[in-house]
C-alpha cells in the first residue's frame, strides 16, 4: 500500500483509514479530571467522562511544539497507528481526536486498572500461570503490530495496562508515542526505550527491528516471574554493560519453582544476536505459552506457584518445540 514513510513514521495511509479531527474543545463534550494518571515528558494523560453518555476514558493531551520543533507528523503517527489497531483486544482503542493550535487530545479507551508496573510494585511476583496467561495477551498484540511491520519500542511493564483491578484482568498494551514503521531497507537507528528494557542492538547503534521488541518482552517475561530485571545494574553504564555482555543467569534465590519451560521461553529471547530471538508468531506456540493457555491444559490440576516457601512445581521438561514460521 502507498504508505509514505520517512523515518519510520507512517505520514499518510492510502485507505480509508482517515480519523475524523474534532477543533472544538475537549471540554465542552467531556469532564476532564484535572489530576492525570501520568504524566509524561511530553504528554498527560486524564481520566474523562461522556457528558452525554457518561463512559469514561483516557484523555491524552500531547503538546504540539518540542523545543520549538513542529512534531505534529510524530502525533500523526501515533494516532494512524492506534487506528490501524482498532481491531486488536490487546492494544487500547483510539476512540476520537480533538486538535487545538498547541496540543493534540487523543481520546482513548479507559483501562481502569491501571498498569501492570503497579502490580508488581504491591505483590513483587506474579504466578506462573496468569504470568503466562498475560504473556499470551502482550504476544498476540504485539504479533498484530509486528504483522503490520510497526515495532513498539518501549514495552515495558508502565506501558501495559490492565483492563480491571480483579484478578482475571486483561492486558493492553499502549503508547505507540516511540514506535516506527520498520521496512526492509529502511534503516532505523535511533536510541530510543528504557534501560532495563533496551535491547544489544539499540546500544550498540545497529538497526533496529521487530526483534528489538522481542528483547524487550524476554526482560518482562523475567521480571514477571521473579521481580528482578536480568541485567539491572547499580548505574545506566553497568546496566548497558550487563545487556551488551549477553550474560543471563536464572539465581535459584529469585526463580526457585519457576518451570524449565519458562527459562527456555525467556532463554530464546534474550538473545544478544536479533536474527536468532524468535518471532512474536514464533513465541505464541512455545510450550510454555501453550501449556498454560491450551483449554485442554486449564482442566488439568496445573501447579500453580503461589508464593516462594510452598513453590514444589514439578519442573516439566517437556522441549520446547514451536513451529518455525
Ligand atoms: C487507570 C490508569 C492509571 N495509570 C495509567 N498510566 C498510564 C500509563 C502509560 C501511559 C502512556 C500512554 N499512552 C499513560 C497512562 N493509565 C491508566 N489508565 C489508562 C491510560 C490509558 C491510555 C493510554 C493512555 N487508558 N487507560
Amino acid at each position: 500500500d502507498s504508505v509514505n514513510c520517512q523515518q519510520g513514521f507512517i505520514t499518510e495511509i492510502h485507505c480509508p483509514l482517515t480519523v475524523p479531527i474534532r477543533t472544538q474543545p475537549l471540554t465542552d463534550t467531556y469532564a476532564v479530571d484535572p489530576t492525570p494518571f501520568a504524566r509524561g515528558k511530553f504528554a498527560t494523560v486524564r481520566r474523562c467522562k461522556h457528558k452525554e453518555t457518561g463512559i469514561e476514558y483516557a484523555a491524552k493531551c500531547i503538546r504540539k511544539r518540542r523545543r520549538a520543533a513542529d512534531i505534529r507528523h510524530e502525533i500523526m503517527h501515533e494516532m494512524y497507528v492506534l487506528k490501524l489497531s482498532e481491531n486488536c483486544p490487546h492494544i487500547i482503542h483510539l476512540h476520537e481526536v480533538y486538535e487545538t493550535a498547541t496540543e493534540v487530545n487523543l481520546v482513548l479507551e479507559l483501562a481502569a486498572g491501571g498498569e501492570l508496573q503497579r502490580v508488581l510494585e504491591d505483590q513483587e511476583v506474579i504466578a506462573e500461570m496468569e504470568a503466562a496467561r498475560l504473556m499470551r495477551q502482550i504476544l498476540e498484540g504485539v504479533a498484530f503490530l509486528h504483522h503490520n511491520n510497526i515495532a513498539h519500542l518501549d514495552i515495558k511493564p508502565q506501558n501495559l495496562l490492565l483492563t480491571s483491578a480483579l484478578p482475571q484482568y486483561d492486558v493492553k498494551l499502549c503508547d505507540f508515542g516511540i514506535s516506527r514503521l520498520i521496512l526492509k531497507g529502511s534503516e532505523i537507528r535511533e536510541i530510543l526505550g528504557t534501560p532495563d528494557y533496551v535491547s544489544p542492538e539499540i546500544l550498540q547503534y545497529e538497526p533496529i527491528s521487530l526483534a528489538t521488541d522481542m528483547w524487550s518482552i524476554g526482560v518482562l517475561a523475567y521480571v514477571l516471574l521473579s521481580g528482578h530485571t536480568p541485567f539491572g545494574g547499580e548505574t545506566k553504564q553497568e546496566t548497558f554493560w550487563n545487556i551488551t555482555s549477553g550474560i543471563l543467569e536464572f539465581p535459584e534465590e529469585i526463580f526457585c519453582g519457576v518451570s524449565n519451560d519458562a527459562k527456555d521461553f525467556i532463554q530464546r529471547l534474550l538473545i544478544t544476536e536479533p536474527s536468532e530471538r524468535m518471532t512474536a508468531k514464533e513465541s505464541l506456540c512455545h510450550s510454555w505459552i501453550k501449556k498454560f493457555c491450551d483449554p485442554e491444559n486449564t482442566e488439568k490440576d496445573l501447579s500453580r506457584r503461589s508464593s516462594m516457601d510452598e513453590a514444589n512445581t514439578e519442573v516439566s521438561d517437556v522441549p520446547s518445540e514451536f513451529s518455525k514460521d
